[in-house]
């Protein structure tokens, strides 16, 4: 597997670090606001798991898996829930974490979708944010990282479902995406 990676753009230890000072940050930003933590999956799955550690308040976390990609490298625009919350986000505080925004197709939905649902507040997470691949309008709140326009893989982030399970951020090797 890790010798499909062409170059690691965002090492383990540089992951590590920036979940720390994110942690550091929510914790004081969400002191005694009970927020409603809500993970995108599947790609959000590692930083959900690190960064909920390192939020030292009461939170509620919860899941949603939505799907625009499926096994292609650009965004069908499409978004598909596949499962749904199990938990009603009316006068809550909700925190997305997302691994990246890129067209912003997927976090554009969601945001419209939880303040229809009449969420008290909503704010973005995103571990990576690759601002060349916008196509629509939308900001994160906070952006762990900035990445080029190419496609990512490892952290949670896939190429035909696989190298989610790397501890970094890379780049494949182009042979891999012509085989
Ligand atoms: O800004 P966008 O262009 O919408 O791209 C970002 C979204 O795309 C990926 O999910 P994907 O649809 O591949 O599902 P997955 O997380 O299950 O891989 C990624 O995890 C984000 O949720
Ligand atoms: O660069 C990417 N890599 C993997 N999945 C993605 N989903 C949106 N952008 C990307
Ligand atoms: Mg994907």
């Amino acid at each position: 597997m890790r010798d499909d990676i062409q170059e690691i753009l965002i090492s383990e230890e540089e992951i590590q670090k920036k979940i720390d000072e994110l942690g550091a940050q929510l914790t004081e930003e969400y002191e005694g606001r009970f927020p409603l933590v809500i993970g995108i999956l599947k790609g959000s799955l590692p930083f959900m798991g690190d960064l909920i550690q390192k939020i030292d308040t009461h939170i509620e976390f919860d899941l949603m898996d939505v799907s625009s990609y499926g096994n292609e490298l650009v965004s069908s625009g499409e978004v598909k829930i596949v499962k749904d919350l199990n938990t009603s986000v009316e006068g809550r505080e909700v925190l997305i974490l997302e691994d990246i925004i890129d067209s912003g197709n997927t976090l554009s939905y969601l945001v419209k979708l939880f303040e229809y649902r009449k969420a008290k507040s909503v704010k973005i997470v995103t571990l990576l944010d690759k601002p060349e691949g916008r196509t629509v309008d939308l900001y994160p709140d906070i952006a762990g990282f900035v990445v080029p326009d190419e496609f990512v893989v490892g952290y949670g982030l896939d190429y035909m479902e696989r190298y989610r399970n790397l501890p970094y951020v890379g780049i494949l090797k182009p042979e891999i995406y012509q085989s």
